[in-house]
């Protein structure tokens, strides 16, 4: 099978499996797996998108406050600040975004590593799905600014 026809999308990796020799495909950030070749369908409208993303509030949140902190008081630049150290982290691999969600992030979605399940157009804060409809599966999103605070998501599907 040439390259072009084999062709693995991004974020996904091609492995063999132990026990039977069977050729499987892994989801490199959310480790689940699969069988067939990944699909994607180039040219066809995105219809939902999976994301995990870290959220660091601020004073000027919707709802400053989180499982984290009953009142947050950090500045705007103070979240940024530490998203970017966050951010710092990840790319240099040092940290996976799940593991500092788990602990970090004043989203809810922090008990599931930042998980936010599959999504749909319309259903999350318009900055937050423009970034995440615009990633590649497997990409890091900028800091993301909304109302709630500021986020950096990691499309996972
Ligand atoms: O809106 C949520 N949580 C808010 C914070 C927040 N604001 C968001 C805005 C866009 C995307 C995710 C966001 N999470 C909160 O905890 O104050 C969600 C939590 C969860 C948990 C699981 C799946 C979806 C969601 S959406």
């Amino acid at each position: 099978m040439s390259d072009v026809d084999e062709e693995i999308p991004p974020g996904w990796e091609k492995r063999v499996s132990r026990s039977t020799g069977m050729t499987y495909y892994l989801n490199i950030a959310t480790k689940e797996s699969q069988w067939e070749l990944p699909s994607v369908k180039l040219g066809e409208p995105l219809i939902e998108v999976q994301c995990s993303h870290l959220l660091v509030k601020h004073a000027g949140s919707r709802r400053p406050s989180s499982w984290r902190e009953d009142k947050i008081t950090r500045s705007k630049d103070e979240a940024i600040a530490i998203l970017n150290g966050y951010k710092k982290k990840i790319i240099s691999s040092e940290c996976t975004l799940q593991e500092l969600a788990q602990k970090y992030s004043d989203c809810s979605s922090a008990k599931r590593g930042g998980d936010l399940g599959l999504f749909r157009r319309g259903t999350m804060q318009k900055p937050f799905e423009d970034s995440a409809f615009n990633l590649k599966v497997g990409q890091l999103s900028d800091i993301v600014d909304t109302d709630s605070g500021v986020h950096l998501i990691l499309r996972t599907k």
